[in-house]
């Protein structure tokens, strides 16, 4: 048994645990390990809630290769809040302020703002039923506009339906659009997080209209539940939002855990928010 450093990482609220591996033999056993001991590595360790776990490892043309697991230890191809929080870590060890991070879903390029934020692109987003991966036959109706995410009526229990918007960030979204901010827990989150419509499960956030370019969201990710915010949802309610025509090219995200903003003006998106670092950690793998 070996013991790595790890760190806390997180943004907006939505934290992981991170192991930045300089040895390749490390990140070997973390990529090996963590489908199966994600669960306990996140319980083991004190100070508030953990969604996840987050390698990052040196690679060639990128500053870090991400790798992303959820709190059930399933692999999340892309995290906004992880990428964000992942720079501020390698600002810490490398002093780089601008570079490129590498997911399972894109190339990402990160940088700070003058007022501390840090800024991630993520890719432009994918409205292909295979590539989100959506079975369209699995939805009580489905419409696709060309160029614009496919509008859902799923059917969840007990003769409810949702009525939804599906689109890929490099990972599954499922957005949900409400007139209201909702209250308690979250209407049929699991059963659509596990709906046939989508086989590889699918991120869904409840978004609402606060006012012209703005929204209130709350996610519960695959994976991982609800949590304080979702990077990848804002920017998939931020498209969808844009469909609807509740913004421009730009839009912020409340979230409980923190606003963010995503911009839209360019071929790829850009996250940008808040993100910090924090206590150190011990993981024995
Ligand atoms: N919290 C993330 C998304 C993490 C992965 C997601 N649960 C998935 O399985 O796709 C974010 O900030 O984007």
């Amino acid at each position: 048994m070996e013991t790595v450093d790890a760190v806390r990482g997180e943004g907006c609220g939505n934290a992981y645990l991170f192991v930045d591996a300089a040895a390749a033999h490390v990140a070997d056993r973390v990529r090996e390990l963590a489908p199966s001991s994600t669960p306990r590595w996140i319980a083991g360790v004190g100070g508030g809630r953990l969604d996840g776990v987050i390698l990052l490892e040196r690679a060639r043309d990128v500053v870090r290769q991400v790798t992303v697991w959820n709190a059930d230890g399933s692999r999340g191809e892309v995290c906004g809040n992880g990428l964000r929080a992942a720079a501020v870590l390698v600002r810490s060890v490398d002093g780089v302020r601008a570079g490129l991070l590498a997911s399972d879903a894109a190339i990402h390029r990160f940088g700070f703002e003058d007022d501390g934020r840090v800024a991630v692109s993520l890719p432009p987003p994918v409205f292909d039923a295979e590539r989100i991966p959506l079975d369209v036959g699995s939805a009580a109706r489905a419409r696709a506009d060309e160029d614009a995410p496919w509008e859902l009526l799923l059917a969840t229990a007990e003769g409810r339906t949702a009525r939804g918007y599906a689109l890929s960030m490099g990972n599954p979204h499922l957005v949900v659009p409400l007139e209201h901010a909702p209250v308690g827990v979250l209407p049929d989150a699991a059963l659509l997080e596990g709906h046939a419509a989508f086989p590889e499960r699918v991120n869904v956030s409840y978004v609402w209209r606060l006012d012209a370019g703005r929204i209130g969201q709350r996610t519960f990710e695959r994976g991982s539940g609800e949590t304080a915010a979702c990077g990848s949802g804002a920017c998939a309610s931020a498209v969808v939002a844009r469909h609807l025509g509740w913004c421009d090219d730009r839009l912020v995200v409340e979230q409980p855990g923190g606003t963010l903003e995503i911009r839209l003006g360019g071929d790829a998106l850009e996250l940008v928010g808040p993100a910090t670092i924090g206590a150190r950690e011990s993981l024995r793998l």
